[in-house]
């Protein structure tokens, strides 16, 4: 009804703009199979991007820096084909930077310097402070006191708390504490104490054992990354996990799961479709051999009735 009636199916307002981050010469090259990869990678038009261009924008037109990156798309609209920015009248739009972690380095402060420093004209520009340019993002973003508090760490949190699950959260905070050394961890953690356990979050448990498994979870990550959850001081002693206790609570967990009867029994009502995924993938489990399978079929052909019956027998 809708598309005979030629109704809008999907609007978003205030339009987001998604800017390009990437370091000099560190742009994304789209071409085509046939292209010639040296006259693509010689194009001076393959080496614009809307960071390039935004520089350049800087450079030629005062009025424009006064601008930050992500108020750009306010007065100026982006033209992929001719990749430049042209003045429009001041629009509602909300420009955002595409995100970074603080795990790739130079990328991520680059990203917070362009989130402070209107009209920067060049790479280099951006990174020089008075008289003197840095030699790295982060030492620009040092001298411009930026990294001074735990400000752009917090931001950078509370950013990804909008968006991410707990898991990957908790994965961001151990990144942070790790490469970023905030000057008080257990401040940050307090913070976003909430957000990172929510998935410990039970109707039966207690604060105390939410805790418990969130600073288990942080702990595990953090021995991968080589680092001991005591070096943060996120809590007033030290704490300790037995390896086997964490390995046998995930078992406990994964056998405290409900298995529903019917998924059990999925399998003897597979089509043959359903029947060879399902043999050739528990071949794979079986043999404990490392795989990977891209199940595609569309809507409704019994791809979730397939996964369901594996998670059944694995
Ligand atoms: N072999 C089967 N025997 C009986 N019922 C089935 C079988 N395969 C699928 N179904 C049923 O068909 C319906 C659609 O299946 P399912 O939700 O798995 O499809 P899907 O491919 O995952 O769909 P979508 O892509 O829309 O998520 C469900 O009710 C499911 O129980």
């Amino acid at each position: 009804m809708w598309r005979i009636y030629g109704f809008i199916l999907n609007e978003m307002y205030p339009l987001v703009y998604s800017l390009h981050l990437h370091l000099e010469d560190q742009y994304l090259v789209a071409f085509h199979a046939h292209d010639d990869l040296n006259n693509v990678l010689r194009s001076d038009f393959t080496a614009k991007s809307m960071l390039t261009e935004f520089f350049l924008t800087n450079q030629a037109k005062e009025n424009a820096r006064r601008l930050l990156y992500k108020e750009f798309p306010e007065a100026f609209v982006w033209n992929q084909q001719h990749k430049i920015w042209t003045p429009i009248k001041k629009k509602t739009v909300i420009g955002s930077i595409v995100t970074a972690s603080p795990f790739e380095g130079e990328r991520y402060y680059l990203r917070i310097l362009l989130n402070h420093i209107k009209g920067p004209l060049s790479f280099d520009h951006i990174k020089t402070v008075g008289n003197v340019t840095a030699p790295t993002f982060r030492e620009a973003a040092t001298l411009h006191g930026l990294l001074q508090r735990d400000t752009s760490l917090q931001d950078c949190m509370q950013e990804a708390s909008l968006y991410q699950i707990p898991h990957s959260l908790r994965r961001l905070f151990a990144t942070i504490l790790v490469y970023c050394n905030p000057t008080n961890p257990r401040e940050l953690w307090e913070y976003f104490e909430q957000d990172m356990s929510s998935d410990f979050q039970t109707s039966v448990a207690t604060s105390a054992d939410i805790r418990t498994k969130f600073l288990r979870s942080i702990s595990s990550t953090l021995e991968s990354m080589g680092k001991d959850i005591n070096m943060f001081h996120l809590i007033d002693h030290d704490v300790s996990f037995d390896q086997n206790e964490t390995e046998s609570s995930e078992i406990n967990d994964e056998f405290a799961v409900l298995i529903p009867e019917e998924d059990l029994m999925a399998s003897m009502s597979f089509n043959p479709e359903q029947q060879h995924a399902y043999e050739s993938i528990l071949q794979k489990v079986l043999l404990n051999e490392s795989a990977a399978f891209f199940i595609d079929g569309p809507g409704g052909t019994g791809k979730i009735f397939l996964y369901k019956a594996l998670l059944a027998t694995v």
